[in-house]
């Protein structure tokens, strides 16, 4: 968060264009989030092996809870009796929640949609839950989330164009029944419209424009990230940013890799998050400037060396890839601790990066540079 008064309404500033790549700062009353932005993932109240200090250090301005996981456990109602979600975990910038149909569709069993909602049995203990769009707007206010999601529908790809539609339109009209539902939270919330439409430019394009005439304070781009190959993915998000107004932020749901992000910003992407950060620590495998080091591999057991000398992240700077490697190999919990705390430092300092050299007008130049560095890999 900049050391800036906190806003009472939420906005968006843009500071500088280079291209279609964008650099500047949503207002929150919970402070600034800075352009392009790499949201960590706090699913169940944590961003996985890292204290909320480590996050703020990192350089993140907001993170990441989760509607479908928090309203099974420990339950809406019950974070809202022990003072929200910020209060519960104790993090003081701004939250942004998803609207928990993505995760229905993808963990829970015995799940069934209609217009209505989607009701579904719980992947923690069976028992039988309803979302619909009122009911997921009311849980991420319960939660006290600064910037929330509709509920949507978002269909696995490949998909039938028919598949693709269907789900589109569906979300259009739950669109509109979580904006009316919003209506009732505290000043100084968002809800996002998210753009639905499968690899369909036709649809895309349709999904862009309607939510930009409900006139939503943020856009997320969703149905992404499901299994497609990047070149798909970058096509829908050129597809649809032009239809996207210019003075709203976009928000790409559950991406990505470090090439992900570049390349999106370069298509107008101002937020991101992904599990891939602290998820890869959990598995050893750590992003650095020089590309991917898999800490698992015995080249590392005597490579005296750290991550990068240069970082200012103790677990980048200080420590040696031998006994990184050694905590992977004894399955020591510091391990992906360490690792995962590597990682979201440096999605930080990448999207830091991103922003200066937007700022700068020489973003083409950062983009060539980075991936220079990853294919130099590690002399
Ligand atoms: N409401 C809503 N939420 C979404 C979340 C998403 N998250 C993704 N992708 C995440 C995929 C993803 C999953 C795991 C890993 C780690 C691999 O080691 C990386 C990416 N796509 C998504 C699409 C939507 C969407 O349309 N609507």
């Amino acid at each position: 968060m900049t050391p800036d008064t906190p806003a009472d309404t939420f906005s968006f500033t843009l500071s500088a264009t280079d291209g279609a790549a964008r650099t500047g700062y949503v207002s929150t009353p919970r402070g600034r989030i800075r352009t392009p932005a790499f949201m960590p993932v706090g699913t169940v109240a944590t961003v996985k092996g890292l204290y909320f200090d480590q996050v703020r250090a990192a350089g993140a301005d907001i993170v990441l809870g989760n509607t479908y996981h928090l309203m099974l456990r420990p339950g809406a109602e019950r974070v809202a009796k022990l003072g929200g979600l910020h209060t519960f975990m104790r993090w003081d910038g701004p939250i942004l929640t998803d609207s928990g149909g993505f995760q229905v569709m993808s963990l829970s069993s015995l799940r069934k949609m209609s217009e209505q909602g989607v009701t579904f049995r719980s992947h923690v203990d069976g028992a039988y839950h309803e979302m619909s769009p009122e009911r997921s707007v009311e849980i991420q206010g319960l939660l006290g989330a600064d910037i929330q999601m509709q509920l949507d529908e978002c269909v696995r790809l490949p998909c039938t164009d028919e598949e693709a539609e269907r789900a589109m339109r569906l979300s259009l009209r739950w669109a509109e029944r979580s904006k009316r539902a919003f209506e009732t939270q505290p000043k100084g919330r968002a809800i996002f419209g998210i753009v639905q439409g499968g690899a369909v430019p036709a649809l895309r394009v349709e999904s862009a424009r309607a939510l930009a005439d409900m006139d939503f304070p943020g856009y997320s781009i969703g149905g992404l990230a499901v299994g497609e190959p990047q070149e798909v993915m970058l096509a829908m998000i050129e597809t649809v940013a032009p239809h996207l107004p210019t003075n709203k932020p976009r928000y790409l749901m559950g991406v990505g890799t470090p090439d992900d992000l570049l390349e999106s910003v370069a298509r107008g992407i101002d937020m991101f998050d992904c599990v891939m950060p602290t998820r890869s620590g959990r598995h050893a495998l750590a992003f650095t400037r020089f590309g991917r080091i898999n800490l698992k591999n015995a080249r590392h057991a005597e490579d005296p060396r750290p991550l990068d000398e240069e970082s200012d992240c103790p677990a980048l700077r200080d420590y040696s890839r031998a006994y990184l490697h050694h905590l992977v190999r004894c399955e020591e919990m510091l391990g992906a601790m360490l690792i995962s705390w590597a990682n979201i430092h440096y999605y930080q300092q990448l999207m830091a990066g991103a922003r200066a050299a937007i700022a700068a007008g020489r973003y083409a130049d950062y983009v060539a540079q980075t991936k220079e560095g990853w294919a130099r890999g590690d002399l």
